[in-house]
């Protein structure tokens, strides 16, 4: 069996955010088989319309029958629709399929009434004239019509401005009703709402049921942005197309108003103007150029890849590899152990910075726990240090190298400012790049000389970092990244910008293993001087 099949009828748009291009978009992003039928063709960008010509009502309903003969609708959504003529030659060409509306084809056909009368931009895409036609011929045949709150007010024929409260969405829905529409989906987005005394806005959609004569409300907080072209397209698209999946109308306004104000919220700028919403936010995960599809860790995958070389430079460094194979001086390791301890320090600061970050309680969970982890790593950096003679007050007196300051500067300066998902990025090449390195050298194909001996004072570091303990540690962190990114919907351009977070944060690994490599070879003196530390 296929895809469920939606019809769009309504105006293209050639600046691809709103009309046919719009819904056909979103009828992708939720699995479903978009078609088209054309009633206008609009020479428009993010600024504006500027001309606009139709295509005859003969040929409108032409498109219909050529589609509904072969591919048939499991819904059907309406948009732009030109004319008076058009609209009396959709309903007439949908009536001849589905029946009349007393007659049940209301229900057969699923029409979604977007009421498209004036584009966002000011300019009309349906002539006065036509509006009647709309109000008496069409919307007795909608099963779902979605105005917002201005094209609400005109098709009642209020005055502009009238709907100031929910009660007044509630009374204008039920007007709309009355005309014959089965339900009415009023959109909250022209009246945000003060919630709260913290000035939050929120903003109210209501859905009418005209025959049980009953109202539902949907609150989400109000989102303040620029791009929001093709908000109404979408929306109506979205609802159909999970009435085409099946849901009941209910079901599928909930869904498409969760779907539209991701689409919203992760919006990127194209043009100079108002530009589109971002229809494929759901499937960002699903579109990630992975190096390998069936990974259960897409995105760790993800930002690994393009990290390039640098990733490799980092889990093959020289560093880790001498102290596998017992030749690191101890100069060296005691630089880069010390550094560690306070280094691991300000990474706790950054994952509590990411417990703060979240309302969700698993996820806030997820951070203490590895903040825990961390805790538990510099007690056995302190161990270490105890081993060659320098105590727990010695360790704390060290004072931070200017490698360490520039990585943990970054580090926590990206965490505080970003969000959760900044706040993993930047923490997971620690994390996952030390977890890489230990099971690289533990297991049997180490990819270099390792001494396993008693011999090698190191050996005990490397084996913290090969054990169960931090493996499991370094799972849980990978779980958490995928999890964060799956609950924030985020556009390719935002993909990138983590990328590049992560490549800095590798980069700086990088640097503080060079460092230690350096602290060995170079005289003690020359590092301590190059490092801002007390010779
Ligand atoms: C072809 C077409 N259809 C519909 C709209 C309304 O969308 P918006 O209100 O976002 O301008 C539009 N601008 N163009």
């Amino acid at each position: 069996m296929g895809p469920p099949t939606v019809l769009t009828i309504a105006g293209s748009d050639s600046g691809g955010g709103a009309g046919i291009q719009a819904d056909l978009k979103t009828f992708a992003a939720f699995d479903c088989f978009g078609t088209s039928a054309l009633t206008a063709v609009t020479a428009q960008n993010t600024l504006g319309v500027h001309g606009v010509e139709g295509i005859s009502p003969a040929m409108v309903a032409h498109q219909i029958e050529a589609v509904l003969d072969d591919i048939g609708a499991d819904a059907i959504k309406t948009g732009m629709l030109f004319g008076e003529e058009t609209i009396r030659a959709v309903v007439h060409t949908l009536e001849k399929r589905f029946g009349k509306a007393a007659e049940g084809g209301r229900e057969r056909a699923k029409v979604v009434v977007d009421p498209v009368c004036v584009s966002t931009s000011g300019h009309s895409l349906l002539p006065l004239e036509a509006v009647d036609t709309l109000r008496t011929v069409l919307l007795p045949f909608a099963l779902v019509l979605t105005p917002n709150i201005p094209e609400a007010e005109f098709l009642v024929g209020w005055q502009k401005g009238s709907i100031k409260s929910i009660e007044d969405m509630q009374r204008c829905a039920a007007e709309l009703g009355s005309k014959g529409v089965r339900w009415v989906y009023l959109k909250g987005g022209h009246m945000p709402l003060p919630k709260g005394e913290d000035g939050t806005k929120v903003v109210v959609d209501l859905l009418w049921d005209s025959v049980e004569q009953k109202v539902t409300t949907e609150e989400r907080p109000f989102l303040d942005v620029l791009n929001t072209h093709g908000t109404g397209c979408t929306l109506a698209a979205a609802v159909a197309a999970e009435l085409a999946r099946g849901k009941t109308v209910p079901e599928a306004v909930l869904s498409a108003g969760n779907y539209v104000a991701s689409a919203i919220a992760s919006s990127y700028p194209v043009g100079r103007g108002a530009g589109p919403v971002n229809h494929f936010h759901p499937l960002t995960r699903r579109t990630l150029p992975l190096p390998n599809p069936h990974s259960p860790a897409p995105f760790t995958d993800y930002l690994i890849a393009h990290c390039g070389d640098a990733w490799t430079r980092y889990v093959q460094h020289p560093f880790p590899n001498s102290l596998a194979a017992g030749t690191a001086s101890l100069e060296s390791f005691l630089h880069f152990i010390q550094q560690d301890y306070h280094f691991l320090k300000q990474y706790g600061r950054s994952n509590s910075l990411a417990a703060y970050k979240t309302e969700d309680m698993k996820l806030m969970a997820g951070s203490i726990e590895i903040v825990n982890d961390v805790i538990k790593e510099t007690e056995m950096h302190v161990k270490y240090c105890e081993t060659y003679g320098i105590s727990r007050e010695q360790l704390q007196a060290v004072p931070e190298s200017i490698t360490n300051i520039a990585y943990t500067r970054y580090v926590l300066d990206v965490s505080s400012r970003g969000d959760l998902l900044d706040a993993r990025v930047v923490t997971a090449p620690c994390l996952i790049g030390y977890g890489h390195v230990g099971a690289r050298l533990v297991s049997s194909n180490p990819g270099v000389e390792v001494d396993s001996s008693d011999k090698n004072p190191y050996w005990g570091w490397i084996q913290e970092y090969g054990s169960d303990w931090y493996q499991g540690a370094v799972r849980k962190g990978i779980e958490l990244l995928e999890q964060t990114l799956l609950d924030s919907p985020i556009s390719p351009r935002r993909l990138e910008e983590l990328a590049k977070i992560f490549l800095k944060a590798t980069e700086l690994e990088i640097a503080f293993w060079d460092a230690a490599v350096e602290a060995g070879r170079k005289s003690r003196e020359e590092v301590m001087r190059r490092e801002g530390l007390p010779v």
